[in-house]
Formats: C-alpha cells, structure tokens, sequence
C-alpha cells in the first residue's frame, strides 16, 4: 500500500499546490479540512512569518505557512494538534505532526545560534543556514524514553499533574546526554518514583510531535523497592491490576500501546499493532 503522505524538500519558489497554516492557535481548517489550496491561501489576509516545502499528500505537493498572528480569514478556525492525534485520519495527523515540528524548528532558528546572524533555508535540504559561520541547523529531535513496569498481573503506572483527571499512563522521560536509552530508563523509574527494574525489552518507537520528542517503548520487569512519587513530577503512581486498569492514554500513544500490548499477551487476546 502506498502512503498517502511522504515527506520531501519543495522549492517554494514553484507555483501551486496546497497549503497547511499553522499558528500558536493550531491549524487553519474550514468545512473542507486542514488542506487549502495554497495561491489562494497565500491572497488572504494572513501574516506569512515563513514557508516550507514540506511533502506530498495523495501525490500533491504540501508546503507550510507558518503565521506571526492566529488571525484567520473569515469561514475558518483554528484546531490543535492533539485533536488530530485524538480523532479523524491518522494520515492527516502524521502530516500535521511533521508540519507542527519543522514549524518549531523554523520559528526557533531564524537565527544562528552560533553568531547570531539570520539563517537562510538550503534549497533541498532540510536545514537552515548562516552565510555568516557557516552553521547549518536540522529539525531538532528529542529522543525520550517510555516503559511499563510490570509485575506478573500488575503494572505500573503513574499520573503527572498535568494530566486529564483520573488519567495513569506509562513512566517517560527525556535522554539525557552520555546515556543509552537503557541508563535513561533506569534513571527516570528510579527518579520518578523509585523502583529498580530488570529485563528491559524494546517494543518500538513513536514520532511525538509535542513539539519534538521521538519516544522509544519499552516493557521492563519489576526488581525491587517501593513506590515513591517523585515530588512535583508525579501526582500519584500505583500497581494496577491488569483486570482493574484506571482510566488510561489515547488509543493512538504508544503509552497506550505499550498498556493493551503487555495486558493482550498476558490475557492471551490479539496483539494490537502501534499506529505509526
Ligand atoms: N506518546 C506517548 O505515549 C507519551 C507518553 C508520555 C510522555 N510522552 C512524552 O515524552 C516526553 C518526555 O516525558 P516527560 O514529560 O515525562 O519527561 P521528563 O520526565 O524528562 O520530565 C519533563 C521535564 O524535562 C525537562 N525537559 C523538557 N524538554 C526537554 C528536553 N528536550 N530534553 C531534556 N529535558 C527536557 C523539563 O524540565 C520538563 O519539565 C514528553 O515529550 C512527553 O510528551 C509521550
Ligand atoms: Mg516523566
Ligand atoms: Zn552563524
């Protein structure tokens, strides 16, 4: 099967094509969608602060309008990223989620980090780049790491504060340089709440565009030591049953993947398949 989204390098320069305009409200939508035709979009009143290339969608070009202000022509809204992951093609959404992450990274490097001087696009490539140092500056991409601790028919799970109330999800936790994604997995179960865990297992990975984090799943064995939250960082973290589970992620999250994974093999029911 062919994907309906893929990514490339467009020359902005070309005529054409559709366009998707983000702000710190979201994305542009009216009753037809997220996709407007871009010549006509690029007439409106909206405040252009830069533009991208970005991919094709069912084979036709995808550029980005990355907007100063969140005012919208008249007959559209604006709509979160999270409510494309929630609901409606998960296409749409892995097309959005790449346009969100090279919209952070374009807004953030307009300057060079180095010098200081303004950074220019490089045609056919993702970077841009200071004619002053020579710096060239990619995507930025966080790699961050999630795990279920189990314990037979128990698991392990845990509620930040800013979670939707009643919610308990898997631990994650950012990489943090001179770490494998193992150490980063000891370190953050042992930080935020304490527990010691052996036989670590790679389940898979998951782009999560919130802005930038590439989340690499695990499933790893309880060992030793009792539950502590972590103060400020974790509300509340428990054993739950795999018969009793508390209200739980998104369906499309890997936490939640990891969850119905680990309790399908344990149940013996079908193993579900992560949405990427
Ligand atoms: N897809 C999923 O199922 C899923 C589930 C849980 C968490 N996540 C994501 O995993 C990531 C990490 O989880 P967390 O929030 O528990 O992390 P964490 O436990 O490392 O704590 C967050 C803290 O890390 C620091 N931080 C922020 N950005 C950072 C970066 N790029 N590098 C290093 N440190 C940084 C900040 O102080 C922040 O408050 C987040 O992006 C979160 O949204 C995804
Ligand atoms: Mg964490
Ligand atoms: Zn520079």
């Amino acid at each position: 099967m062919s994907e309906r989204w893929t990514t490339a390098v467009l020359d902005t320069a070309q005529p054409g094509g559709w366009a998707v305009a983000r702000s710190s409200q979201g994305f542009l939508c009216n009753a037809q969608g997220v996709l407007f035709e871009r010549d006509w979009l690029r007439q409106q009143p909206i405040d252009v602060l830069t533009e991208h290339g970005i991919g094709h969608f069912d084979g036709r070009p995808v550029y980005l309008l990355e907007l100063r202000s969140p005012d919208a022509p008249d007959g559209c809204h604006w709509q979160g990223l999270r409510q494309f992951m929630l609901e409606g093609d998960f296409q749409v959404y892995r097309m959005l989620g790449y346009a969100a992450q090279i919209g952070t990274w374009a807004r953030e490097h307009r300057f060079c980090g180095s010098c200081g001087g303004p950074t220019l696009q490089v045609p056919g490539e993702r970077a841009m780049h200071c004619a002053r140092c020579e710096l060239r500056s990619y995507p930025r991409i966080s790699p961050s790491m999630i795990v279920l601790v189990t314990r037979g028919d128990e698991v392990l799970l845990a509620r930040s504060p800013r979670f939707v109330p009643g919610v308990y999800s898997t631990l994650a936790g950012f990489a943090e340089p001179g770490e494998s994604a193992e150490d980063c997995l000891r370190r953050e179960v042992m930080e935020e709440v304490q527990v010691s865990v052996r036989n670590i297992q790679y389940i898979g990975s998951q782009c999560w565009p919130f802005p930038h984090s590439m989340m690499l799943g695990f499933h790893a064995e309880y060992a030793a030591g009792e539950i502590v939250p972590q103060l400020d960082e974790i509300e509340d973290a428990q054993w739950f049953r795999i018969d009793a589970l508390p209200a739980l992620p998104a369906g499309r999250s890997i936490a939640r993947h990891l969850i119905d994974l680990y309790v399908g093999r344990r149940s013996g029911l079908p193993e579900p398949v992560l949405p990427g």
